[in-house]
């Protein structure tokens, strides 16, 4: 294993073989107990699928992407590391935040790429792990460029988590056959994960009304947003 790395090492697994790095990037404004059982769901999914999961990493987007509701990433970021804290596997990675610009995702997954590749010494699996809704948007060009998700889809399979239903596999391997012909093998549905209706919309909004979002957002996290008063304007 190479110690240059640039990502957060310490809770990587030694690659036995059919190695896999599941990364989750999203705004996390804040974190919830959703994202993490996203990726509890994605990691039983590889394991299950014969693949020994290294390691998982958050990635926080840059503070200017251009989303309501986005705190700046000071707070994200440690919202972030609060909620790993006890995870045996899960880390954080504050390259997107780190930038001087907001990253598209294909480069933030080259950036899991190159570091991986480097840390291992040789070319593990990536996942790419997001909820249906950002599936869906995948083929809407004026969010996601047709070459972005190519692009982010050369560096890293699709593990895909439905958000309200479960997805129908005929009808997502027909869409990604039609759209990005040539990358239906990399895309998988994590179905039969406990749907979970929490996003962080729905915290901030509680919040704001003055009502409590515990049991929505680690208990760490929440005495955090206690103490720190965030989320009461919706600015
Ligand atoms: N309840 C959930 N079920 C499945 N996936 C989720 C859920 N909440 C978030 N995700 C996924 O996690 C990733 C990061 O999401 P993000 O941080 O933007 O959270 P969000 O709850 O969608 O935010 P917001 O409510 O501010 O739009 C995305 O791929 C999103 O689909
Ligand atoms: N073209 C792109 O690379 C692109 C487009 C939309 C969202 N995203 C990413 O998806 C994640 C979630 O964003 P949304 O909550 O806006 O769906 C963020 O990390 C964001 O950077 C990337």
């Amino acid at each position: 294993m190479n110690t240059t790395c640039l990502c957060p090492t310490r809770k990587l697994r030694e690659n036995n073989g059919n190695g896999i790095v599941l990364v989750n990037c999203g705004s996390f404004s804040p974190i919830t107990l959703a994202h993490l059982l996203l990726m509890e769901s994605a990691h039983n999914f590889a394991l299950y699928r014969g693949f020994q999961v290294l390691g998982g990493y958050l990635s926080p987007v840059h503070d200017s992407y251009r989303k309501t509701g986005l705190i700046h990433s000071r707070h994200r970021l440690e919202m972030c590391q609060l909620a790993v804290e006890d995870s045996s596997w899960l880390m954080v990675d504050s390259w997107e935040c780190s930038r001087s610009e907001y990253s598209p995702t294909f480069l933030a997954m080259e950036h899991f790429r190159r570091q991986m590749d480097s840390f291992y010494g040789d070319r593990v699996q990536l996942a790419f792990v997001c909820g249906s809704d950002l599936y869906h948007s995948l083929f809407d060009p004026e969010i996601w460029p047709k070459e972005h998700v190519e692009r982010l889809l050369d560096s890293a399979s699709l593990f895909v988590v439905p958000r309200t239903e479960d997805l129908n596999k005929c009808k997502v391997d027909k869409q990604v056959a039609g759209y990005l012909p040539g990358y239906q093998d990399k895309v998988f549905i994590v179905n039969q994960a406990p749907l979970c209706q929490i996003s962080s919309t729905l915290v901030r909004d509680t919040i704001r009304k003055g009502g409590s979002v515990k049991y929505m957002v680690p208990d760490s996290v929440h005495r955090y947003i206690i103490r720190h008063g965030l989320f009461h304007s919706s600015k």
